[in-house]
């Protein structure tokens, strides 16, 4: 446990930054590369608790992955080398590991027990191992297989056509990377579009990947091909800076090559309808990942709905999506986010929960929730419930709050952004 105490800031939030890699391209790149054969590079791999959850698990298959200051090097075998681990694999608190790992375990040919901390371990597997299961991989369980601890069997995968239920990458990504392994093709249908990195790195590293946005089609006809990665900017942690500049008046924050992946950039519409100034420079591509500088420069805020396609563009950003709310004139109202309840906490109840203890007025709904603003925030404490999103949220809250905002537990923040502090620092205090 690490409590922290915030004090307000008085002065506006300006300069630059420079955020740490995404997450999500991150866990993908170990995950390709350790199965691609020769060396991929990754610069600008973001470290943290989470990634090297996935990092650990390769290893513990056998992957060689070399870690230096700046960039990590894997040098692939092919999935052909990689071999039973003696040992139980550690998801520790990573969904996005154990979703994607689950996908691959099917695929290779042995025994993997696997099992993750607390929270975790109450988050739903079943999403992914009823897809893999009828791909013909092995699973066991508490509950059917429903949740961590498993057991996994793999091998002697067939294709499928999966129409995903829930409005999840992570589920789409274990089902193609399922089909990476597995007899015939595997087609994947989603509704609503969510983040495209599994189907966009597949590519780049020359797998036999189709199809279009809602329509993924793969067979595993070719083997990957070593392909170096350099991962942009994370817009999930960014964020939380867009938020403080577009909350503290007289703000104005660039933020450097950010990745711009359109399934990514909701957060980047919702702030220009909420009124704040954002303007993007310097847009390039690299791996089919596009990135560049993003400028906010606050301007009153109004309320708005936020509901329906755009909602998986910016599933983790809503946290902090809330607090702009409440300094926003009016209702904002957020639909179709049932998703939350079943992240690291409960996040529509630890978000209306966390932002009403330091005076804000949020309803949550089943699928979402009504925020009240204007409100003034006079402080106070609030608990993070072990959520590094809602952690940094309420650190963010604090620069605005009347009184110190007093978090009973900040830790979980090494989870995504291990230099979270020291950067809000310096966009604060310089
Ligand atoms: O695929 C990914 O990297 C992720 C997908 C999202 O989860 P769901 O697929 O469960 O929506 C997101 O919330 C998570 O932070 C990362
Ligand atoms: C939900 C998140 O991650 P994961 O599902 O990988 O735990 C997140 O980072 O906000």
């Amino acid at each position: 446990m690490k409590e922290m105490a915030l004090a307000p800031v008085s002065s506006p939030v300006t300069g630059e930054l420079q955020v740490p890699g995404d997450k999500s391209i991150s866990h993908r790149a170990i995950i390709l590369g350790s199965l691609a054969a020769g060396t991929t590079t990754i610069t600008q791999f973001l470290i943290s608790e989470d990634t090297r959850r996935t990092v650990e698990a390769f290893r513990q298959l056998g992957a060689e992955i070399e870690e230096n200051e700046a960039s990590l090097k894997i040098h692939g075998h092919g999935p052909k080398a990689l071999h039973e681990p003696e040992e139980p694999i550690y998801f520790g608190n990573s969904g996005t590991t154990a979703r994607l790992m689950l996908g691959v375990l099917a695929g290779l040919p042995f025994f993997t027990s696997a099992y993750g901390d607390p929270h975790l371990t109450r988050r739903p597997m079943d999403r992914v191992v009823d897809p893999l299961s009828v791909m013909g991989g092995n699973f066991d369980g508490r509950n059917n297989g429903s949740y961590l601890p498993l057991a996994v069997r793999g091998g002697n995968l067939n294709g499928i056509h999966y129409k995903l239920p829930v409005k999840s990458a992570q589920v789409k990504s274990a089902v193609l990377l399922g089909g990476l392994f597995a007899e015939g093709t595997t087609e994947v249908i989603e509704d609503t579009p969510s983040r495209n990195h599994t189907e966009t790195m597949l590519q780049a590293f020359g797998a036999d990947i189709t199809g279009s946005d809602r329509h993924i089609r793969i067979t595993n006809s070719k083997s990957l091909t070593a392909t170096d990665v350099t991962v942009p900017g994370d817009i999930s942690s960014a964020a939380f800076f867009m938020a403080a500049a577009a909350i503290v008046p007289g703000s104005e924050l660039t933020l450097r090559r950010v990745g711009l992946n359109d399934s990514r950039t909701g957060i980047v519409d919702v702030l220009s309808e909420m009124g704040a100034r954002v303007s993007i420079a310097n847009k390039q591509t690299a791996g089919g990942e596009t990135f560049g500088d993003i400028t906010i420069t606050h301007r009153p805020l109004k309320g708005i709905v936020i509901e329906g396609e755009i909602i998986p563009r910016l599933i983790d950003e809503i946290p902090v999506i809330a607090l702009m709310a409440t300094q926003a004139e009016g209702e904002t109202l957020i639909h179709d986010a049932e998703e939350l309840r079943l992240k690291e906490t409960d996040r529509i109840l630890a978000t209306a929960d966390g932002l009403n203890r330091i005076g804000a007025n949020i309803e949550p709904t089943d699928d979402g929730m009504i925020i009240k603003g204007k409100s003034i925030l006079t402080g106070g404490q609030a608990e993070a419930r072990h959520d590094h999103r809602i952690a940094m949220m309420l650190a963010v809250a604090s620069l605005i709050a009347k009184q110190k905002v007093i978090i009973d537990d900040v830790s979980s923040i090494a989870i995504s952004y291990p230099d979270f502090f020291q950067h809000l620092h310096k966009i604060t205090r310089e």
